[in-house]
């Protein structure tokens, strides 16, 4: 037995033809916390949904808790929360039945939500620093408390694996301390966490081990790389300005 958790051999990705990932592989092990970093289009997005079955390969393999993805079917040990669409739905929805829908694939629809359910939401909320706020509309939250409400709702799954796309891109520092936070909750309860960013921010002292993608290639595999040149980026914000040891704020872009 291994504890791999997400392994990609060889994957090949393309898009009308068109390849996005070529030749990738990866491997996350057990506690984990793996930050894939990159320009915008490098390939990002594409290795994570690729990793989720969400795009298929054209070429390689990827593997799942041991299991070839294609026979896997326990999809309630990973949470993941996808890029942000923007703020407002429109769904008058609040913020508890949004985190209580993460509960779904544990519970089945037709089972109504048990003791278990409710301390899992209660718990995912105040993980993400909103328990205050369970019974208003998401619409009436800010962007970043929207997108914590979104990380409740994996959190609230109880997965064994995070998934998330850009989690603090555009949140305010509240939200990304908060987001910090959570996350730390779930690695020290045993989790493995897979994240695209863009910035690190508060998150970079929880990364693991980075993965920057280039051109749809694995350019570097280790440490968080230094943000070569980043301070002089045309529309760079000092996003953490009193911790300057803390080495990386944005990378790529
Ligand atoms: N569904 C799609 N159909 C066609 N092309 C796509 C599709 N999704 C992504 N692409 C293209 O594939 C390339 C990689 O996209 P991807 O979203 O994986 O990059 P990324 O590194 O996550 O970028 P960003 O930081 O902007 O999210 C880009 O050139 C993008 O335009």
């Amino acid at each position: 037995m291994t504890d791999s958790v997400v392994s990609v051999e060889h994957g090949v990705v393309a898009y009308d033809d068109r390849p996005v990932l070529r030749d990738v592989s990866l491997r996350v092990t057990t506690g984990e916390v793996v930050a894939v970093l990159g320009a915008n289009g490098s390939g990002k997005s594409t290795l994570i949904r690729a990793v989720l079955g969400l795009v298929p390969l054209s070429a390689g393999t990827v593997t799942l808790f041991d299991t070839p993805q294609r026979r896997f079917r326990q999809w309630s040990r990973i949470g993941y929360v996808p890029q942000r669409i923007g703020a407002g739905s429109g769904v008058p929805a609040t913020v508890a039945e949004v985190v209580a829908s993460g509960r779904l694939a544990r519970r089945g629809v037709l089972r109504p939500p048990g003791s278990a359910d409710r301390t899992a939401v209660a718990e995912a909320l105040s993980a993400v620093g909103l328990s205050d706020r369970a019974g208003d509309p998401v619409g009436t939250l800010s962007g970043g408390q929207q997108q914590r409400t979104l990380i409740a709702r994996a959190l609230a799954g109880q997965p064994e694996l995070l998934i998330l796309d850009e989690p603090t891109a555009g949140v305010d520092s509240a939200s990304q301390d908060a987001f910090a936070e959570a996350l730390r909750g779930f690695v020290a309860g045993g989790g493995t966490v897979l994240l695209v960013a863009h910035e690190l921010g508060p998150l970079s002292a929880l990364i693991t081990r980075a993965v920057v993608v280039h051109h749809g290639e694995i350019a570097h595999d280790g440490a968080v790389p230094e943000p070569a040149g980043h301070h002089a980026a045309p529309g760079h914000e000092h996003v953490h300005p009193h911790a300057p040891e803390e080495s990386v704020g944005m990378w790529g872009g």
